[in-house]
């Protein structure tokens, strides 16, 4: 699914009514009537009191929609005004003489704190007060609102967005902004659902298909793509019936140091289950019978040195690298870096260790292999690009380094986001009970076993991140978050495999 900025919502919406030959009150209306019905499937006509909140704009107008609805249907309503400016747009004032023509009065005007009025945890609030269209902090009053409503137990639906939320650029004041319990939004998700710092105000959403045109979002160049079961479906490469080991590749795992040699276990059992022909693991001397014994499958190669990695060699050429997982710091394993990036054609896939040592060693930037994957989580990535001001400065800052490097870089957390140059694609799989000790080192597994088996870099990233969320999401859905560990994510890649073609189930991520 495409991510738009409001700007090109705009035009969408500008498009819509010249084509399909509707007024923008008709597109309102169409809008509003999706909403009424989304809230009346669930209320199926409960007597409950709906308080909705009203701008002036026209995502107050969307609101006004909504009431008038609800109320022609014999529902409990209370309509305020937010009259925080005297500029209402057409939309709204039209909506405004409509539903007074309903209820022969006009909606409680609000223009100060003395106008908020009682509401009971039981009961609904609908908030329509601001849209895309917020082009300045709340503030005043209506910043005070916000919180006067963020304060009530009551349910919280926002429409389009919380508002005192931008869709597409950086929060001003976190304290300006409406929580909602619930967010519908139209046509597409808003990057802003998305990011750490403003991702909590939205926690549920679903995307309403308002029917704009679906010409000009397809050709539209979208802020970002969110990576969903049938993106996925579409990236994945089947097996061939005649296909041999050596078909699949012979993937490579350097990890592991004394007493993280299960970071070297993890990934390279991810790594076979996500598919590779053969994989070997190097590691320390002292892995040896445990990757043996943990994995009978796989090759295992050591290093001189008992404890850590000192200098890599190994003899076959591997289809993908993958190097980091527990290495430690050691002068010589930077050293057994350098030459590794140095003297290796293959495609790599560089983690955890092998990132905290390019960040205290920015001479290694310079050699990092083209079209390599790097996976750092927030922490790793401060060392690669220094601090940010907030989530779109950082979003910038790692499109300058990916660029400047020519390389992938993966940003671990909820909603990982896989950046290559300009380009931005965000994953909706994978749940809370993934922050759990070594469950990056299977995400470096399953990329590395992916490169192995022919998908270039891009895909595997944006693909193999999403195989890793949906097996944790099945996983968690057997055993819950907290018991969940980064094994059991590894076992589950089967049923992610199996899953990614079973239409049959509800697996919409947005709800959990
Ligand atoms: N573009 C689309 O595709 C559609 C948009 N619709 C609705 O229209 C909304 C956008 O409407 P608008 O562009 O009218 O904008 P909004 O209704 O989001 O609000 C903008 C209005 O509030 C004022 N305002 C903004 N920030 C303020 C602040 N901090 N304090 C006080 N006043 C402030 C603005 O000056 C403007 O008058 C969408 O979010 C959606 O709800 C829907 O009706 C259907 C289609
Ligand atoms: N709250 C969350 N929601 C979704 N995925 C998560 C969440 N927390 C962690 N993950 C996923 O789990 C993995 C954690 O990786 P990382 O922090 O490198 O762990 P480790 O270093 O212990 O292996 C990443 O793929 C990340 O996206
Ligand atoms: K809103």
């Amino acid at each position: 699914m495409k991510i738009f900025s409001s700007e090109q919502l705009y035009e969408a919406d500008k498009i819509t009514t010249e084509k399909q030959q509707i007024t923008s009150e008709e597109l309102m209306e169409r809008a509003g009537t999706q909403i009424f019905q989304w809230l009346h499937q669930r209320l199926q006509g409960a007597p409950v009191p709906i308080h909705i909140f009203c701008g002036i704009g026209d995502n107050g107008g969307d609101g006004l929609v909504v009431g008038r609805l609800l109320i022609e249907q014999g529902y409990n309503v209370i309509v305020y005004v937010v009259n925080c400016s005297d500029k209402r747009s057409e939309n709204f004032l039209h909506n405004y003489d409509k539903i007074k023509n309903v209820t022969k009065k006009w909606p409680i005007l609000m223009t100060s704190e003395d106008d908020f009025p009682e509401i009971n945890p039981e009961e609904i609030i609908v908030d329509a007060i601001f849209g895309i269209g917020l082009n300045r902090c709340p503030d005043g009053w209506v910043k005070e609102l916000i919180q006067y409503i963020n304060k009530r137990k009551a349910f919280k639906l926002a429409i389009d967005i919380p508002s005192g939320l931008y869709s597409n650029s950086p929060l001003e004041d976190k304290e300006a902004v409406l929580s909602a319990n619930h967010t519908l939004t139209f046509q597409a998700p808003k990057l802003s659902f998305f990011l750490p710092e403003t991702a909590p105000f939205v926690s549920n959403f679903d995307v309403l298909d308002i029917g704009l045109d679906l010409e000009f979002l397809h050709k539209s160049e979208p802020l970002a793509h969110l990576i969903s079961k049938p993106e996925a479906q579409r990236f994945y490469q089947p097996r061939e019936k005649f296909g041999h080991k050596g078909t699949y590749g012979h993937a490579l795992l350097v990890a592991g140091s004394y007493g993280k040699i299960g970071a070297a276990v993890l990934s390279t059992k991810a790594a076979f289950r996500i598919g590779a022909g053969l994989v070997t693991a190097f590691v320390p001397k002292c892995g040896y019978p445990i990757l043996q014994t943990a994995i009978p499958e796989a090759m295992v190669i050591t290093d001189k040195n008992e404890e850590y990695i000192s200098s890599i060699e190994v003899d076959f050429e591997p289809s993908a690298i993958g190097v980091g997982m527990g290495l430690g710091k050691n002068k010589a394993t930077v050293e057994a870096l350098k030459k590794l990036f140095t003297n290796t054609e293959s495609p790599f896939v560089i983690d955890a260790d092998a990132l905290n040592n390019i960040s205290k060693n920015k001479e290694l930037l310079k050699l990092l292999p083209k079209n390599s994957v790097l996976t750092p989580h927030p922490g790793e990535l401060k060392g690669l690009i220094g601090i940010w001001k907030n989530d779109y400065d950082k979003i910038e800052k790692v499109k300058k380094f990916s660029s400047k490097h020519e390389v992938v870089v993966i940003i671990k957390g909820a909603y990982t986001l896989t950046v290559y140059g300009d380009k931005l694609y965000l994953n909706s799989s994978g749940n809370p009970g993934m922050a759990t000790a070594g469950s990056g080192d299977a995400l470096t597994g399953v990329i590395t076993g992916l490169l192995s088996q022919g998908y270039d870099p891009l895909l595997a990233s944006v693909f193999g991140v999403y195989i890793h969320g949906r097996a944790g999401d099945i996983a968690a859905g057997q055993m819950g978050y907290e018991a969940l560990m980064a094994g059991d994510i590894i076992e589950f890649l089967a049923d992610a495999y199996i899953d990614l073609f079973n239409n049959t189930k509800n697996d919409e991520p947005y709800e959990k």
